[in-house]
C-alpha cells in the first residue's frame, strides 16, 4: 500500500464499508428537531453528495418532499437570508436592466440548460412579498422534476428575479440578502421582464420557462404577454388549473355517483379569485365542456367570492382577471358571507384559494354536507398554515362523507374506526410531466391542449385500487411513472397542436414513445458508500 493509500484508510472508520451510509443519513435527518433543520440538513447533504440526495429523496418521497417542498420551503424562504449557506441558484436584479443577458451568461452549462423556475418572489406560497428569499421556491420545484419526472440535475436552472420587495421589514433587516427598494412600477418592470425573456432566449436556446409565484395581476399579464412568444408556461395559473380538472374529474363522478345526478349537475363554488383561484375556474371549464357543455353553460356552473365576498358584474373597480366569472344574475344585495354565498348557491364543489386559514369553518363544512352526500372540499391553500381546512375536521364534519383534496399534504387519519387517505391537489403532480412531455417533444409553446390532456392523462393513471380505495389523485410513490404518462399525453397534444419540433416521435406507437420517455428519465446512481 503506497504511503498515501495508507495515510486515507487510516482516516475512515474501520467498519465504514460494511455499513450502509443511506440509513446514517437517514437516521441524520429524523434526529432534526424542526422542519427547518432538516431543510438544511437536506440542502447540506445535496452540495456534498448530489447523487446520495436525489436517491434518498427518489426513495422516500413522502418523508422528504414535504421539507423540500410545501409546507417547509415556505419557512426556508421566510428565512432565506438567515439560512443562506452558499450560491445555488441565479439572482437577476433589476440594476442588471440593460445587461441582463452578460448576467445569465454566468450561469454554467448554459447549452445544457432545459429548465429554468423563474419567480420575482412576489407572492410566494400564501406568504406575501418575500423579495430575494423567493429563491428556495424555484429550487423545490426543480428537484421534483429531478425526481419526480427525471430531470437531468445539471439541466435544471433556479432563477430569483430580485426587483425589490415591498415587505418593509426586510429593508431594515441587515441579514436581508436582498435589494432594499421598492418594487417597480409597471411601466419599469416590463421593460425589464421583456429584456430577460429575449435574453433567456438567446442564452438557453433549449430552455422552458416556469413562471412560479408572481402575484396574480404580473402572473396573468406575463403569461398573456410571453405564451405565445416563448416556451413558457405559468405553474400557478395553468400547473394548478391542469391539477385541480384531474383531481376533479374523479371527484365529480363519486359525488355525482353518490347524489345520483348526471356530472353536469356539478356546481363550482371558489373560495378565492386570485392568479390561482381563476386560473382553475379557467381550467374547469373544461370538466364541461369535455361533457358535452358549451363555454356559456360551463360559466353558468360557476361562482366566485373574493374577500369582498359574491362576485357580481355590477360591483365597481373589478380587476380585469375577475370579470369573465362575475355573476350577471345575481340581483340582491351584496353577498360578503360564505355562508350566505352557499346557500344561495348551492355548490356540489367547495375550492379555497384564499389565504385563509380556517374559513371553511365547522358551520361551512356542516352546510355543504347538508347540501351534499359527498360533499367535494377542495382547500388548496399553502402552506398549511394557510390551508382553509383541516382534513381531520373535515372528515369530522361530514361524518367522513367529504371527497378532500387540499395544496400541502395531511396524514392518513382514522375516523370511526375506518382509514381515510387525503388527496393532495398540488401542481406538484402536473408540472414535472408537461415540463418532461414539453422538453423531449421541443414544443416552441405550451398550449392549452397540453395542460388539458396533462390533467386528463393524470386522472386516468389511478390504478383500480386507488378507485376502490376512494381516492382522487394517485399516490405520490408513483410519481416517476405518471409523469412519464402525463408527458406522453402532453407530446401527443403538442404533435396535434403542430408545435412540437422533434418529428421523430411521430412514427412512434404510445407504448414504444412510453418506452422512450422513461428510458430518458434521470436516475441517480446508486451507492451506499459515502463520497470520500
Ligand atoms: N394547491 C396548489 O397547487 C396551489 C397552486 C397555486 C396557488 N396555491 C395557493 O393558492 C393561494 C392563493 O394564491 P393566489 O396567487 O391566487 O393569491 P392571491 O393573493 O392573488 O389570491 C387570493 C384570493 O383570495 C381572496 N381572499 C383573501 N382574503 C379573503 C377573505 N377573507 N375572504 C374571501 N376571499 C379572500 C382574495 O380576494 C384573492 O382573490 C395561495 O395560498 C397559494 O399557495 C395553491
Ligand atoms: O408551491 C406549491 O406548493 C403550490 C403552488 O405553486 C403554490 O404557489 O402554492
Ligand atoms: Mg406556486
Amino acid at each position: 500500500m503506497s504511503l498515501a493509500a495508507l495515510h486515507n484508510a487510516s482516516r475512515l472508520p474501520p467498519y465504514l464499508f460494511t455499513t450502509d451510509h443511506r440509513q446514517r443519513v437517514l437516521t441524520q435527518l429524523r434526529s432534526k428537531a424542526t422542519g427547518l433543520e432538516k431543510y438544511i440538513y437536506l440542502n447540506g447533504l445535496k452540495d456534498r453528495e448530489p447523487n446520495l440526495f436525489y436517491e434518498i429523496l427518489i426513495g422516500n418521497l413522502l418523508e422528504i418532499v414535504p421539507i423540500l417542498y410545501t409546507p417547509t420551503v415556505g419557512d426556508a424562504c421566510s428565512n432565506y437570508s438567515h439560512i443562506w449557506r452558499r450560491p445555488e441558484g441565479l439572482y437577476v436584479t433589476i440594476e442588471n436592466k440593460g445587461h441582463i443577458k452578460e448576467v445569465l451568461r454566468s450561469w454554467p452549462a448554459a447549452q445544457a440548460s432545459r429548465i429554468a423556475v423563474v419567480t420575482d418572489g412576489s407572492r410566494i406560497l400564501g406568504l406575501g412579498d418575500l423579495g430575494a428569499n423567493g429563491l428556495p421556491i424555484s429550487i423545490g420545484k426543480l428537484d421534483l422534476y429531478i425526481a419526480g419526472a427525471g430531470i437531468k440535475p445539471t439541466t435544471t436552472l433556479p432563477i430569483c428575479l430580485d426587483l425589490g420587495t415591498n415587505t418593509q421589514k426586510f429593508h431594515e433587516d441587515p441579514l436581508y440578502l436582498g435589494i432594499r427598494r421598492k418594487r417597480p412600477d409597471t411601466e419599469e418592470m416590463d421593460e425589464f421582464m421583456h429584456e430577460f425573456m429575449e435574453a433567456m432566449r438567446e442564452v438557453f436556446p433549449q430552455l422552458l420557462v416556469q413562471f412560479e409565484d408572481f402575484s396574480t395581476d404580473n402572473a396573468f399579464r406575463y403569461l398573456d404577454l410571453f405564451r405565445n412568444q416563448y416556451r413558457c408556461f405559468n405553474d400557478d395559473i395553468q400547473g394548478t388549473g391542469s391539477v385541480v380538472l384531474s383531481g376533479f374529474l374523479n371527484a365529480a363522478r363519486l359525488s355525482a355517483a353518490a347524489a345520483g345526478t348526471p356530472l353536469t349537475e356539478q356546481r363550482i363554488l371558489f373560495f378565492g379569485a386570485g392568479s390561482a383561484g381563476i386560473g382553475v375556474a379557467k381550467q374547469l371549464l373544461s370538466f364541461f365542456t369535455l361533457q358535452g357543455l358549451s363555454v356559456e353553460e360551463a360559466r353558468d356552473r360557476i361562482w366566485t367570492v373574493d374577500s369582498k365576498g359574491l362576485i357580481t358584474a355590477d360591483r365597481k373597480g373589478l380587476q380585469e382577471h375577475k370579470k369573465f366569472f362575475a355573476r350577471t344574475d345575481y340581483q340582491g344585495p351584496p353577498l360578503t358571507k360564505l355562508e350566505d354565498v352557499i346557500k344561495y348557491v348551492k355548490p356540489t364543489a367547495l375550492l379555497g384559494l384564499s389565504t385563509v386559514r380556517n374559513a371553511f369553518s365547522e358551520e361551512i363544512v356542516r352546510l355543504m354536507a347538508s347540501l351534499n352526500a359527498r360533499p367535494i372540499i377542495f382547500p388548496l391553500s399553502n402552506p398549511v398554515s394557510l390551508c382553509e381546512v383541516d382534513f381531520e375536521d373535515a372528515l369530522k364534519w361530514t361524518n367522513g362523507s367529504v371527497i378532500f383534496a387540499s395544496g400541502s399534504p395531511y396524514k392518513v387519519t382514522e375516523f370511526n374506526g375506518k382509514r381515510y387517505e387525503p388527496g393532495q391537489g398540488n401542481n406538484m403532480y402536473i408540472f414535472p410531466g408537461i415540463g418532461l412531455g414539453t422538453i423531449l417533444s421541443k414544443a416552441n409553446h405550451v398550449t392549452d391542449s397540453m395542460v388539458e390532456q396533462a390533467a386528463i392523462a393524470l386522472a386516468s393513471s389511478l390504478t383500480a385500487e386507488e378507485h376502490a380505495a376512494g381516492l382522487v389523485y394517485p399516490r405520490l410513490v408513483r410519481i416517476r411513472d405518471i409523469s412519464a404518462q402525463i408527458a406522453l399525453a402532453v407530446i401527443r397534444a403538442a404533435q396535434k397542436d403542430n408545435v412540437d419540433e422533434n418529428s421523430l416521435f411521430r412514427n412512434l406507437s404510445d407504448d414504444a414513445l412510453l418506452e422512450y420517455i422513461r428510458a430518458k428519465q434521470w436516475q441517480p446512481t446508486t451507492s451506499h458508500l459515502p463520497r470520500l
